[in-house]
């Protein structure tokens, strides 16, 4: 076990012994009382390797025998990972600056995540993505893993609106902002709204693409949440087209309440554009409607429970419960 050396009262006291480790021994003889135990670094280790055998031991068995510790592990392993892929990240991006040009090394770097979990990402629709102009992105927002389904057909020069929040989380929230990433404060809406209307004006002069999810927030319920305006707002602004973006449930491999992620497939399927060429303010409200409304139509049609097409949307409190 570990060995401390006590001071006038040695644990081998012997003159062979005070050789052997004069560190332990010295001033010995001036010593007055006992002093207080010194452990030195040597005798650290197996304290720490035991430890470290422990975790080697506990760790699996956590994983293997409880889905709530798989669950935390696997999220814990999914942000430490971005965090540390976004440290490479940073110095590449670097060298342009802020520039939206990097979203393409974001997206390279994170399109092998998918892999690591598993998780089959199906895209459908990719040729009603205009060719060569400004558009708005709409999209439901579930969990950070809809970063998995963006990434996948994330189009050149397309930038994300994201919270505030996120440029505070470390080399990540500064990859994004080399990225191009939009940040808007959710809580003063009339600064949001002044950086969405510039964002209308940048869209045209520097031709990019925006990326929103109009619900505003995560939404786990297997629904989708009233839509803010500001995307609408914005490409009746630019007068672009909208681009909705519908990812499936995640029910069938992932559920936050159930802290259960398994492996999985998940459908990304992209819808015809939605043009908004001589639409006015007073159009918006209808927009949003409709285009939530088709976006929550295709929801239902592929998501599934992970058995074959359509036993969750059966199911009470489902996605076939969804208000519409
Ligand atoms: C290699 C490794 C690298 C690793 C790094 C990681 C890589 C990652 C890469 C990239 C990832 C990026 C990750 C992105 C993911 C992040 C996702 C999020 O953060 S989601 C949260 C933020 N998103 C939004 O909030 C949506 C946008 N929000 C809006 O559009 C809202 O409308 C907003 C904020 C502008 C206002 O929100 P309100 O809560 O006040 O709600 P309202 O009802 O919409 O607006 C209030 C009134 O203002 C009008 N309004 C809104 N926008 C307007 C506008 N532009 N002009 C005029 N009026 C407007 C509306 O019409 C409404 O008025 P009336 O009620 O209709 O009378
Ligand atoms: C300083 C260390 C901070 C550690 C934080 C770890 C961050 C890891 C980076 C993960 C990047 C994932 C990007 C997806 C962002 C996302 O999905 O944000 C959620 C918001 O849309 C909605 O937020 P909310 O209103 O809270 O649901």
């Amino acid at each position: 076990m570990v060995r401390t050396s006590i001071c006038g009262a040695g644990v081998n006291p012997s003159p062979s012994a005070g050789r052997l480790s004069p560190l332990l021994f010295r001033n010995q003889a001036h010593c007055p009382s006992p002093r207080p135990l010194q452990v030195t670094r040597m005798e650290l280790w197996p304290g720490l390797w035991t430890l470290l055998l422990l975790l080697a031991l506990l760790l699996p068995t956590l994983w293997f025998c409880s889905p709530s510790a798989k669950y935390f592990f696997k999220m814990a392993f999914y942000n430490g990972w971005i965090l540390f892929l976004a440290v490479l990240a940073i110095p590449v991006c670097a060298v342009r600056g802020r520039n939206v040009e990097n979203m393409k090394i974001l997206r390279l770097m994170l399109l092998h995540i998918k892999y690591l979990y598993g998780i089959r990402v199906e895209v459908r629709g990719a040729h009603h993505f205009p060719p060569s102009q400004p558009y708005v992105v709409v999209s439901n927002h579930q969990s950070s893993l809809d970063l998995l389904g963006m990434m996948e057909v994330l189009p050149g020069r397309c930038v994300p609106i994201a919270k505030r929040e996120l440029l505070w989380a470390g080399s990540a929230g500064l990859a994004c902002w080399l990225a191009g990433v939009i940040f808007i404060d959710r809580k003063r809406t009339g600064d949001a709204i002044s950086v969405m209307s510039e964002v209308a004006q940048t869209l045209i002069t520097q031709d990019v693409r925006v990326w929103v999810f109009p619900e505003g927030t995560r939404n786990h319920n297997g629904s989708m949440l009233p839509f803010k305006r500001g995307a609408f707002h914005l490409a009746v602004q630019a007068q672009v087209p909208i681009v909705p973006i519908v990812m499936s449930s995640y029910q069938d491999f992932y559920c936050k309440k159930e802290r259960r992620f398994t492996s999985g497939r998940c459908q990304v399927r992209v819808l015809p554009p939605v043009p908004t060429e001589g639409l006015t303010p007073d159009d918006v409200p209808a927009l949003a409607d409709t285009v939530r409304h088709s976006m929550l139509t295709v929801f239902r049609e592929i998501s599934t429970d992970g058995r074959g097409g359509g036993d969750y949307l059966k199911k009470p409190g489902g996605v076939g419960e969804a208000q519409l």
